[in-house]
C-alpha cells in the first residue's frame, strides 16, 4: 500500500506500516467493569479516522493506553510496527477529554513548555507557540492565564498544546465538543491538514454529521469492542436500501404486508421503509400499495445515514457481535 504525503512525495506503507498507528487486541478491567475487551483498529498515515460509540463504550480508555496513562490487561498498541514506548509516545500529539492544562499558567508559557518537554529546543518551542496561537486565533490570548479563557478558547489551547512538538499522529479525545462553528471550521481545517501531511488522526466525538463528512474511515465502537469499520460511503452501501414515502392518507401499518419490506418507522415527514429485497418488483409494489391510500407526495430510495448505522451497530440485537 502507497500512501501520498503533504510534500507530495509517496511513502511506502510496508506490512510494518511506516507511522501506522495500531490498536491490536486491546483488552481492560476496572474491577467488575469490563471497559475494553479485544479492542483492534489500524489508523493509516495521512488517514483521518472517526472513532463513535455510546458513553461508557470505551473510547477515552483506548486512548488513554495509546498514549500511556492507562495500562492495558491485554494486547498492544503499536507505531510504526514497533510496541509504543516512551519515545514513541512523544511523538503523538494527545488531546485528553479531561483537557490537562496548567489553568494558572499563561497560554504562551504553557505552550513553550509543553514543546520542551516533548523534546523541542527553546527557540523551536517559542517559535512553534507562536505559529500555533497565531493559526488557532489565540494571538491576543498569549499572556493570560488559561483559567482565564472561555472554555471554547481553552479548547483551542488544548489543541495547540497537542500540536506545538510537531507530533507524528494526533489522537483527540472529542475535540470537537462544546466549540462554537468558527471553532469547529478552525479545528476541521486543522485536522485535514495534519492528515493531508501524512499523519494518522484520530478522534473520537458524538456530532456523526461532522464524523460523516469528515472521517476517511469510522469505527463504531460498543461495549468495548469495534462492532462496525469502513469508510461511511462503503457502511452506508452495505446496509440496506431504504424507501422514503410521503403517502398522509396511507393507514398505519400499510406497507406491512409487501414482501420485500423488512420494516417501517415513521420519520422525515413520512414512512421510512427498510427493504430486505430493494427490486424494482418490491419498489412498484411498495408503490402502488402506497397509492392505494391517496395521494402519493413524495417517494426517494435512500441509503441510511451514519447517524442510523451507528443506532442500528450500536442496539442491542447486536450485542456481542464481532468487529
Ligand atoms: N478509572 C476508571 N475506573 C473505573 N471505571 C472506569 C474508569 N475509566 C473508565 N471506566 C469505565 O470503563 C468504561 C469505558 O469508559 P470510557 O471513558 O472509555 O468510555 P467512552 O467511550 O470514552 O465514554 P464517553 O463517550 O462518555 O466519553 C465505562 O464503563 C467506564 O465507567
Amino acid at each position: 500500500m502507497r500512501f501520498r504525503s503533504g510534500s507530495d512525495i509517496l511513502i511506502t506503507c510496508p506490512r510494518t506500516g511506516e507511522k501506522m498507528l495500531e490498536i491490536d487486541g486491546v483488552s481492560k478491567r476496572f474491577g467488575a467493569t469490563v471497559a475494553l475487551d479485544g479492542m483492534s483498529f489500524t489508523v493509516r498515515p495521512g488517514e483521518l479516522y472517526g472513532f463513535v460509540g455510546a458513553n461508557g463504550a470505551g473510547k477515552t480508555t483506548t486512548m488513554r493506553i495509546a498514549l500511556g496513562v492507562l495500562a492495558a490487561d491485554a494486547g498492544e498498541v503499536r507505531l510504526g510496527g514497533r510496541a509504543l514506548d516512551a519515545a514513541s509516545r512523544r511523538r503523538i500529539g494527545y488531546m485528553p477529554e479531561e483537557r490537562g492544562l496548567y489553568p494558572k499558567m499563561a497560554v504562551g508559557t504553557q505552550l513553550r513548555y509543553l514543546a520542551e518537554l516533548r523534546g523541542r529546543s527553546a527557540a523551536d518551542a517559542r517559535e512553534a507557540a507562536d505559529r500555533w496561537t497565531e493559526r488557532l486565533g489565540l494571538a491576543e490570548r498569549r499572556g493570560e492565564e488559561v483559567q482565564r479563557l472561555s472554555l471554547g478558547n481553552q479548547q483551542r489551547v488544548q489543541l495547540a498544546a497537542a500540536l506545538v512538538a510537531e507530533p507524528d499522529v494526533l489522537v483527540l479525545d472529542e475535540p470537537f465538543s462544546g466549540l462554537d462553528p468558527m471553532a469547529v471550521d478552525v479545528m476541521t481545517e486543522v485536522l485535514r491538514e495534519r492528515r493531508d501531511a501524512g499523519a494518522p488522526v484520530v478522534f473520537s466525538s458524538h456530532q456523526l454529521e461532522l464524523v460523516e463528512r469528515l472521517c476517511d474511515r469510522v469505527g463504531i465502537v460498543r461495549a468495548g469492542r469495534l462492532v462496525a469499520e469502513g469508510p461511511v460511503a462503503e457502511l452506508r452501501a452495505a446496509s440496506a436500501v431504504e424507501v422514503v414515502v410521503d403517502a398522509p392518507h396511507a393507514p398505519p401499518g400499510w406497507a406491512d404486508a409487501v414482501p420485500g419490506v423488512a420494516r417501517s418507522r415513521d420519520a422525515d415527514g413520512g414512512t421510512v421503509l427498510t427493504l430486505s429485497d430493494a427490486s424494482e418488483v418490491t419498489l412498484g409494489a411498495v408503490l402502488d400499495a402506497a397509492r392505494r391510500s391517496g395521494p402519493v407526495h413524495e417517494f426517494r430510495r435512500r441509503r441510511p445515514s451514519l447517524a442510523e448505522i451507528y443506532r442500528d451497530a450500536v442496539s442491542d440485537q447486536h450485542a456481542g457481535a464481532a468487529a
